[in-house]
């Protein structure tokens, strides 16, 4: 299961997200906002991040018009590694290296093309289970 959540800026966007879930059979878990109404992003980070920390879902996707605030305020949650990704080299290699447990994405700054091939790549890579990589989210986590 997924967790999603966005604010108004990421809004466009994540309607764009969840076609694309739907198609492939993904399931998830919106968290809202629902609509381009203006709202504060750091509501929606920590519900999304709750959602993974609580086991509820395994890994999430936040949106707001850079991904900056988004992620800054899901970084907070102790477990949360949320990771800000515009090119799909970084969305795999967040996976692979820092077993990133929620996406976030610009609206503002990524298409909504591009954008798919980021939530592709970040829900097809498994982490490396890498013994150096593991060290270091230990090290994080500390
Ligand atoms: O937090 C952000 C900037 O890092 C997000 O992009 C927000 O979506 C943005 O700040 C919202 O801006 P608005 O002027 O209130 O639409």
């Amino acid at each position: 299961m997924l967790a999603l959540g966005c604010d108004h800026g990421g809004f466009p966007l994540m309607a764009e997200v969840i076609k694309y879930l739907d198609e492939q059979n993904i399931p998830y878990k919106n968290f809202g906002t629902f609509s381009e109404e203006s709202v504060d992003y750091p509501k929606f980070a920590k519900l999304v991040a709750h959602g993974v920390t609580s086991g509820e879902c395994e890994q999430g996707i936040l949106i707001c018009g850079t991904g900056i605030g988004i992620s800054i305020a899901a970084n907070k949650i102790k477990g949360i590694r949320a990771a800000l990704c515009g090119d799909v080299f970084s969305a795999k290699a967040t996976r692979e290296h820092n077993n990133a447990n929620i996406l976030a994405m610009g609206a503002r700054v990524t298409g909504p093309g591009l954008a798919l091939e980021i939530v592709k790549a970040f829900l097809e890579t498994p982490f490396s289970n890498d013994e150096r990589h593991i060290r270091r989210i230990n090290q994080i986590e500390d």
